[in-house]
């Protein structure tokens, strides 16, 4: 089937237009809905006429340079081993370090102007937003290995004793706590689309998909999934791109509860054509469901309006921390889709966002730190900051 051509595509066109019920929850997905649930009014998509960002990358047939360039290459790994090259590699090593020295005059180090965040952060009450993979944990070919280190996850688990934490992730909410394994933090699964929070009232009352109920440590939380409609369609599509792809080898799909992963870092390049592809045959009967790409992976969300800055809009709020001069929130994260954090915290002029990226790329990040142990560094200083600024 040819990407470019006018067949239906979850990717390529708009989504079927809505018809919207007396709940406000369009007409295809009503046979999905469990009696009595209210979907939020405001909340469903719609994917703008005039393509841009992702979607348009997919469109515009750039969507396999788009999977070549989805994450950065490692650099120069192999060096020396025909010694004719040598030279060739440390001159192409110059040019990248040259590079990413002039992208850090427009993303600083947030470890050189320590200083300066700390400094604005005085008197301030700093929330803590982290992303996982990528940010906490190395990117790494096996996802289901992406194990953060323990050296980290004790710089985590200091930093939440002064500062509110939350892990944002794409992963499922489960997936991360596993690898995370710390009580004291909030973890939002599947971009944001699943949180667990502190308990709020004017939460409750403004979200009807809020749920309270007691965790197993006996804390009163709050269970937020704007996407709980969408489950047994996501079921259904995880089923059909794990059959669709068993044969491509290397390809791997991964259940994130609200969305969808589909792997191919481990795929021959000459098959990601094939990936896409068959994604896309999956996807061309699912117009409420729209595919982004990540760092080697494709992954399939719901269309509804919310991303991981509105998990931090709504995380903010629950924790009582929304709309105060006072309040510092910093988001980390590498991906893509934490750029939609990165971008609420620059509209709100409040907060600072930093991008973790070895190499250099346009971001909505004020600052930069070039991969996990910068973050962990970062985060250690943080503690290092507030315990001396208590005394
Ligand atoms: O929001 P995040 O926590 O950054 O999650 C985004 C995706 O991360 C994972 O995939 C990425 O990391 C893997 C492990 O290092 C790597 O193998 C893969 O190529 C990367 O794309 C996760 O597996 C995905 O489900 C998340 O959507």
């Amino acid at each position: 089937m040819d990407l470019k051509s006018n067949h239906t595509s979850p990717v390529l066109t708009d989504p079927a237009p809505i018809t919207k019920s007396r709940l406000g929850v369009p007409s295809s997905l009503l046979p999905y809905s469990p009696m009595g649930a209210a979907f939020p009014a405001g909340l469903f998509l719609t994917i703008p006429r005039k393509k841009t960002g992702i979607l348009e990358d997919f469109r515009s047939s750039s969507w396999l340079d788009a999977m070549k360039s989805s994450s950065p290459p490692h650099k120069r790994m192999v060096k020396g081993v025909n010694n004719e090259n040598e030279s060739s590699d440390a001159d192409a090593d110059a040019d990248d370090d040259a590079a990413y020295c002039t992208w850090m005059v427009k993303y600083p180090s947030a470890l050189s102007t320590f200083e300066q965040i700390t400094n604005y952060a005085k008197g301030k009450r700093i929330a803590l937003f982290l992303d996982y993979d990528g940010t906490l944990s190395p990117i790494v070919d096996n996802p289901d290995c992406a194990f953060m280190s323990d050296a980290m996850r004790t710089a985590v688990q200091k930093v939440a004793r002064y500062f509110p934490t939350a892990i944002i992730s794409g992963r499922s909410r489960d997936k991360v706590y596993e690898f995370v394994g710390l009580t004291e933090l909030y973890y939002a699964g599947s971009h944001g689309m699943d949180i667990i929070g502190p308990v709020r009232q004017s939460i409750s009352d403004n979200h009807s998909n809020c749920i309270r109920f007691t965790d197993k440590q006996g804390k009163e939380v709050n269970l937020f999934q704007p996407a709980g409609e969408f489950l047994p369609m996501i079921e259904e599509v995880l089923r059909l791109l794990v059959e669709s792809t068993k044969d491509i080898r290397g390809a791997k799909v991964e259940n994130n509860k609200f969305c969808v992963s589909v792997h191919y870092r481990n795929v021959d390049e000459k098959s990601w054509k094939t990936v896409v592809q068959r994604v896309h045959d999956v996807l061309k009967d699912y117009p409420h469901l729209r595919l982004t790409h990540g760092r080697k992976v494709l992954e399939v969300r719901p269309v509804i309006n919310w991303d991981k800055g509105k998990a931090v809009t709504f995380l903010l709020e629950s924790l009582g921390l929304s709309d105060s001069d006072d309040v510092l929130p910093i988001y980390i994260g590498d991906d893509r889709t934490d750029e939609d954090a990165f971008k609420v915290l620059r509209e709100r002029k409040r907060g600072y966002s930093i991008l973790v990226s070895s190499v250099p790329k346009e971001s909505n990040a004020i600052y930069s730190l070039r991969d996990p142990s910068e973050v962990m560094e970062f985060l250690k200083s943080l503690v290092v900051w507030k315990k001396s600024s208590a005394l």
